[in-house]
């Protein structure tokens, strides 16, 4: 799914308007509508008081269409416009002359704090105080509006973002934003809802469809993604019947040391559990009886040296090569690693100690060839590109980084970016669940053996950062989040491949009580 700009909606709308011969009125009145059409959906006409808080531009516009919809239908409604500005834009005005032909109750008008209306715990707060026009910080007054709509403890629900965030900056002040419940976005998410420092302004979202214009939506190229199913079926590889383990691929894993073979272990039994027709992995010799034992499946040639690397040396032709799981940070395995990058050529990933060693010789940096994926946890990511102000800051510069070295760089984190020169892919799936030790080694694993497989770099990494969510959200269904492990991920790796062709719930009851299959 794009993810559109802030400019690209704007031009959007307006596009929008011209092709389809209506005012900036209707399509307002298009959006307020939706809003309207979801909350009744599920409230039926039920009494809670809602509390409907506009702002003076099209946001607040938005929120006055939504409100007069609620006044015909019986809601229960409070409406107030937080009047912060004299700056009201046409449709605000046309929405609030229209709300005061349709109710005698007409909004009241908030100028300070001694104005707040008081808010009962099990009411509901509509925001439409700010979209994503907001381009300063909100007044003191109206932030503390904003504590006082936390304070009530009511379900907020947002129009559009919550209202103090911005779409393209972080706020400095958290007591500047609306803490919102749910929020029900126009045309596309905002990318705001997906990065560490904003997402919890919103707990979910949903983006509602306002008839914007289809081939804008289709032709408009964006500089941000969302990936899910949708996308991952169109770059789905089938399996052939007359395929053999050499169709698949030789997959090399490199890495390990003494104490930490089981990171090595994960990442081959990830490689193998994505599809790779051959595995091998280059280990010291202490983990050659582990591997052999614990990974039948896959093959092992280890370094002279019992507990470290300290020479890469082969005589297979692997297709895909993963390495830096467990490695270690010893002189020798840094040599070892940096002659490595120097006469490889071999589609290449690059994690853990594999990063902590470039991020330590920087110089090393030169040796990245083009296409090379390195996966970053957010630590190495600081280690490879130094600290940062905000996630902004932090994406222009993996941004820089990526265009640098023309590389890709998967950001790992709860929706894990992947970053190639000036796009970001924003990955859908995952839980916290994933948060325990080598789940990082086993998306390593799932992204070497895609490529292994025939699968672009690129494409590999979005579908294995995809296929590692998706397993740990089918996983966690059985273990719950403090109990789900690495393994898991592996284990289930088969059920996120089949999620991908399983029809939708709805479409299969359809079909069984019509006797289809
Ligand atoms: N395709 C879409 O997405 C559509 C969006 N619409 C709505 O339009 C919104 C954008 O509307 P606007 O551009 O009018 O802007 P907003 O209503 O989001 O924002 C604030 C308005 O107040 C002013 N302002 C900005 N920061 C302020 C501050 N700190 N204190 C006081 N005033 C401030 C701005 O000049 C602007 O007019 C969207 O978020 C959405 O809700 C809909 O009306 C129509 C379709
Ligand atoms: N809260 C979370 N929600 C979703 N995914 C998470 C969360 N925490 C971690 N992950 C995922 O788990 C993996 C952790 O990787 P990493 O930190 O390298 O672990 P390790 O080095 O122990 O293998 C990454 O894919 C990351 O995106
Ligand atoms: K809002």
């Amino acid at each position: 799914m794009k993810i559109f700009s802030k400019e690209q909606i704007y031009k959007g709308d307006q596009l929008t308007a011209e092709k389809q011969n209506i005012s900036s009125t209707e399509l307002m009145e298009r959006a307020g509508t939706q809003i309207f059409n979801w909350i009744h959906q599920r409230m039926q006409g039920a009494q809670v008081p809602i509390h409907v808080f506009c702002g003076i531009g099209n946001n607040g516009g938005d929120g006055l269409v939504l409100a007069r919809q609620l006044v015909n239908y019986g809601y229960n409604v409070h409406i107030y416009v937080v009047n912060c500005s004299e700056k009201r834009t046409k449709d605000f005005l046309i929405n609030y002359d229209r709300i005061k032909e349709t109710t005698k109750k007409w909004p009241i008008m908030l100028n300070c704090e001694a104005d707040f209306p008081e808010i009962g715990p099990d009411d509901i707060i509509v925001d439409a105080v700010f979209g994503i026009g907001l381009n300063r910080p909100p007044n003191e007054w109206v932030k503390r509006l904003f504590q006082h709509f936390r304070a009530s403890k009511a379900f907020t629900l947002a129009i559009d973002l919550p209202s103090g965030l911005y779409a393209d900056k972080v706020p400095k002040d958290e007591n500047g934003v609306v803490w919102a419940d749910y929020t029900l976005s126009f045309q596309s998410p905002k990318l705001v809802f997906f990065l560490p420092d904003t997402s919890k302004y919103t707990r979910q979202w949903e983006v509602l469809d306002i008839g914007i214009d289809l081939e804008f939506l289709q032709q408009t190229e964006t500089e941000v993604e969302l990936i899910g199913k949708n996308e991952m079926l169109t770059i789905y590889k089938p399996r052939e019947k007359f395929s053999h383990k050499g169709t698949y691929g030789h997959a090399l894993l490199i890495g390990g040391s003494h104490g930490k073979m089981g990171a090595m272990i994960l990442s081959a039994r990830g490689t193998m559990a994505s599809g790779a027709g051959l595995v091998t992995t280059f280990i010291p010799k202490c983990g050659y009886i582990p591997m052999q034992s614990v990974v039948p499946e896959a093959m092992v040639l280890t370094d002279a040296d019992d507990e470290k690397l300290t020479s890469i040396t082969f005589d297979i032709e692997p297709t895909a090569v993963g390495m830096g799981m467990g490695m270690g940070l010893d002189q020798k395995t840094q040599h070892a690693f940096q002659k490595f990058l120097k006469s490889n050529e071999v589609p290449l990933v690059i994690d853990a100690d594999g990063i902590n060693l470039l991020a330590k010789h920087k110089d090393d940096f030169k040796l990245i060839k083009p296409q090379t994926v390195l996966t970053p946890h957010p630590k190495e990511l600081e280690r490879l590109l130094g600290s940062w102000k905000d996630d902004f800051d932090k994406l222009k510069k993996a941004k820089a980084f990526s265009k640098k070295y023309k590389c890709i760089l998967v950001v790992k984190d709860a929706h894990t970016i992947t970053v190639f020169e000036d796009k970001l892919y924003i990955n859908s799936t995952g839980n916290p669940g994933l948060a325990t030790g080598g789940t990082g080694d086993v998306l390593t694993g799932i992204i070497t053996g895609l490529i292994a497989q025939g699968y672009e770099p690129l494409t590999a990494s979005l579908f294995a950062v995809y296929l590692h969510g998706k397993s740990a959200d089918i996983a966690v269904e059985d273990y719950g989040y403090q109990s789900l492990t690495a393994s898991h991920v592996i284990d289930y790796l088969g059920q996120a491949y089949l999620d991908l062709f399983a029809k939708p719930q709805v479409q299969q009851k359809q079909e069984e009580k019509s006797g289809n299959s």
